[in-house]
Parts: structure tokens; C-alpha cells; sequence
């Protein structure tokens, strides 16, 4: 059968990238999606904005939803000391294989633990599975409608502490309008958007950063 998009953007990381370089397997992907294929990566611009809020965090413990072929996963952990904690849940597991593939050939493979299964399965079992109590910083880049609901479990399960950063892609393209009402909303969260574009296009999308202001109550009317 024909390969996936997946899988050849994973052999145009191969052929392109140098082993053990995760900014040569960063750059390899966005040359692949700006002219070969598409792909639903956040890449090189909003990127750029990831970069900056990770390095201004300097989170110690990391959750991503929705790792997809593990571009974003080699964008933060390049930017993050070994002793980092860096969990990457994502449920295709075509995706996924191909995902620790890419990870690997950016010799990141040590630094970040990636889990098959769906986020609402897997956030309750956070604290079990890898003894971790908060995260730092969470990014979210999984399935949009997830955004609000995961957010939610987030808080509940005691997953964010005061100052836990939240950045959501896509929150204009495709879009979590319920999600940007709740955080925008919240006196729980301080928010902020980062203006840019869909991954390789001229769509208009952006990044939603959400500071946990700690476990208050109420909402502002
Ligand atoms: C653990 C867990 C993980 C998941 C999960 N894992 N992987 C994903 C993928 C999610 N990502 C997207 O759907 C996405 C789509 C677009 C897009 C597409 C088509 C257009 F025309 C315009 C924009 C652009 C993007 O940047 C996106 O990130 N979900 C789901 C549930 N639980
Ligand atoms: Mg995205």
C-alpha cells in the first residue's frame, strides 16, 4: 500500500536531516511541509512563539496533548536540560510510531516519554504513571474540541499549580472558540493570544497562553 503523509515526512527527515540534530530535523520538516506536503505541524512560525514561551517558563516538568510525528516535542525538548520531564500523549498509533521515529533521529529518544491513548483516559493517570504531582507547562495541540474538557480534568485532577502555563495551537484554525470563552473568562487563568498563521499558509490562527492563577472559585459576569 502507498506510504502515509506521516511516513514520508518521517523519510524526508532520514534523507534531509543529520542524526542526533534536532535543529536540522526541525528544519528538514518544514521544508518538506512548505513544499511537498502539508502537514499539520505548528511549525516555523508559531513555532518560534512556542520556543519563546518555553524558554520564559523554563518548565521542569512538560505535558503535550497530541504529538502527531513529534515535531513540536523536538522543538521544546531541544530547548530544555536533560533532567526535564517531558510527557507527549497521542492516540494514533500510526502517528505515533512514526513520531518516535523523528524523535529518535533528533537524539531526543531519552528526554521524552511518549504515551499512546486519549487524553481524557490518560490526564487522571498522570500522577500514578509517572509520579509527577503539577506540570509547568502544558502544551496543547490535540483534537480541538478536547481543549475545553481537558483543561477542565486538568484543574480537577490538581495537574496545574499557581503559574502552570497553558499554550493551545489552533485556537482560530480549526478553531476552540468554547475553549478561549472559558479561559478568557476564568479568574482562575490569565490569558493572553499570540497572533500568527496557520502552519505553512496565510490562514490567520494563533496561540492562547493561560497562566494558572491558583484554586480560586466564581467566574467574571
Ligand atoms: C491524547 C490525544 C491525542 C489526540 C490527537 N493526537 N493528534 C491529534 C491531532 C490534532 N491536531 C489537529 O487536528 C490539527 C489540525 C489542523 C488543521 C487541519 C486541517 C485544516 F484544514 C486546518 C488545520 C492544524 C493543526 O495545527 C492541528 O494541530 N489529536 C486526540 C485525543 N487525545
Ligand atoms: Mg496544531
Amino acid at each position: 500500500t502507498r506510504t502515509s503523509r506521516p511516513q514520508r515526512l518521517l523519510q524526508a527527515v532520514c534523507i534531509n536531516a543529520v542524526r542526533g540534530n534536532p535543529d536540522s530535523v526541525i528544519a528538514a520538516i518544514d521544508h518538506f511541509c512548505q513544499n511537498q506536503e502539508w502537514a499539520m505541524n505548528v511549525g516555523d512560525e508559531k513555532g518560534a512563539i512556542l520556543d519563546s514561551v518555553v524558554m520564559e517558563t523554563s518548565p521542569s516538568t512538560v505535558l503535550e496533548l497530541g504529538t502527531y510525528c513529534g515535531y513540536s516535542a523536538v522543538r521544546i525538548m531541544r530547548l530544555l536540560p536533560p533532567a526535564t520531564r517531558f510527557i507527549t500523549l497521542e492516540m494514533n498509533p500510526d502517528y505515533a510510531a512514526v513520531a518516535r521515529q523523528v524523535i529518535q533521529h533528533a537524539g531526543l529518544q531519552d528526554k521524552v516519554c511518549l504515551v499512546e491513548g486519549k487524553s481524557a483516559d490518560l490526564i487522571p493517570k498522570m500522577a500514578d504513571m509517572f509520579g509527577i504531582r503539577t506540570f509547568d507547562f502544558v502544551f496543547f495541540d490535540h483534537w480541538k474540541d478536547c481543549y475545553l474538557p481537558d483543561i477542565r480534568l486538568l484543574e480537577d485532577c490538581g495537574l496545574l499549580d499557581q503559574g502552570s502555563v497553558v499554550l493551545a495551537d489552533n485556537v482560530l484554525c480549526p478553531g476552540a472558540p468554547e475553549y478561549l470563552d472559558y479561559v478568557r473568562s476564568s479568574l482562575r487563568f490569565s490569558s493572553r493570544f499570540y497572533r500568527s498563521h496557520l502552519e505553512y499558509t496565510r490562514v490567520l490562527d494563533g496561540l492562547e497562553r493561560s497562566e494558572y492563577l491558583g484554586h480560586r472559585d466564581a467566574q467574571r459576569d
